[in-house]
């Protein structure tokens, strides 16, 4: 996995790639990492797929319980503290790594979670197995004041860089920027790794092979059966 944050002028921008892997295995081509936390917070999740699913999905309904308690928006700082508190008391055996953003009252928010409950709070991050290869992006590109399609370009940018360069990371680019008052999710913002056509009039071969397979099938009609079951 490949997951960035950044915060531009108006808000932050969340950035995620849609593999999900078993070993070497891809088990998913277009996942969606990029979890709904509240109407104005977002939150990637890297590692154990069910472990970021459950605790993003178990902490958005904390919030919303939470919003009906108050009667008022839900804030970063919240999700943040619900998060890293369910993991610290797990001692890092719920496998989850996450970029949580958000605008709030108190402004635009940004923070890295590890799976043990360690929190950073950054106006850039990456997380995932793809991260260093996002983070040279930020390193060497990033700066305040981006606007939006700036930052939107950035984000782009360093999810590529992981998609094309970790085996972890792979497919298509998903955004999410967050502004006061609005959001904007938007899935498979890049598909960079589109399936080549495969001809439906299925496959035809030169001349020689069709001579081949005239000479060889004759012979495979005389295969005997030497002992039963063993086939020569
Ligand atoms: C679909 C499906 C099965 C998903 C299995 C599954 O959690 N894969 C993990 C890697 C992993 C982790 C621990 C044990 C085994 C396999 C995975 O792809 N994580 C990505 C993020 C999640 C949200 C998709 B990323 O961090 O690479």
């Amino acid at each position: 996995t490949t997951i960035v944050g950044l915060i531009f002028k108006d808000g932050v921008i969340l950035g995620a790639d849609t593999r999900a892997t078993e070993g070497p295995i891809v088990a998913d081509k277009n996942c969606e990492k990029i979890h709904y936390m509240a109407p104005n917070i977002y939150c990637c999740g890297a590692g154990t797929a069910a472990d970021t699913e459950a605790v993003t999905d178990m902490v958005s309904s904390q919030l919303r319980l939470h919003r009906y308690q108050t009667s008022r928006d839900s804030r970063v700082i919240t999700a943040l503290t619900l998060l890293k508190k369910h993991l610290f008391s797990y001692q890092g055996h719920v496998s989850a790594a996450l970029v949580l953003g958000g605008v709030d009252i108190t402004g635009p928010h940004l923070h890295t979670i590890y799976p043990h409950g360690s929190t950073d709070t950054l106006p850039f991050a990456t997380m995932g197995s793809g991260s260093l290869a996002a983070m040279s992006v930020f390193e060497a590109k990033y700066k305040e004041g981006l606007t939006r399609d700036e930052g939107i370009q950035l984000v782009a940018e360093a999810i590529c860089s992981g998609i094309f360069n970790d085996l972890g990371s792979g497919s298509n680019v998903d955004i999410c920027v967050i502004t006061k008052g609005n959001k904007e999710y938007l899935r498979n913002y890049m598909e960079p790794n589109p399936r080549t056509y495969v001809s439906s009039k299925g496959y035809s071969f030169t001349k020689k092979t069709e001579v081949l397979l005239t000479k060889i099938t004759p012979l495979l009609e005389r295969v005997e059966i030497t002992e039963v079951g063993e086939a020569m």
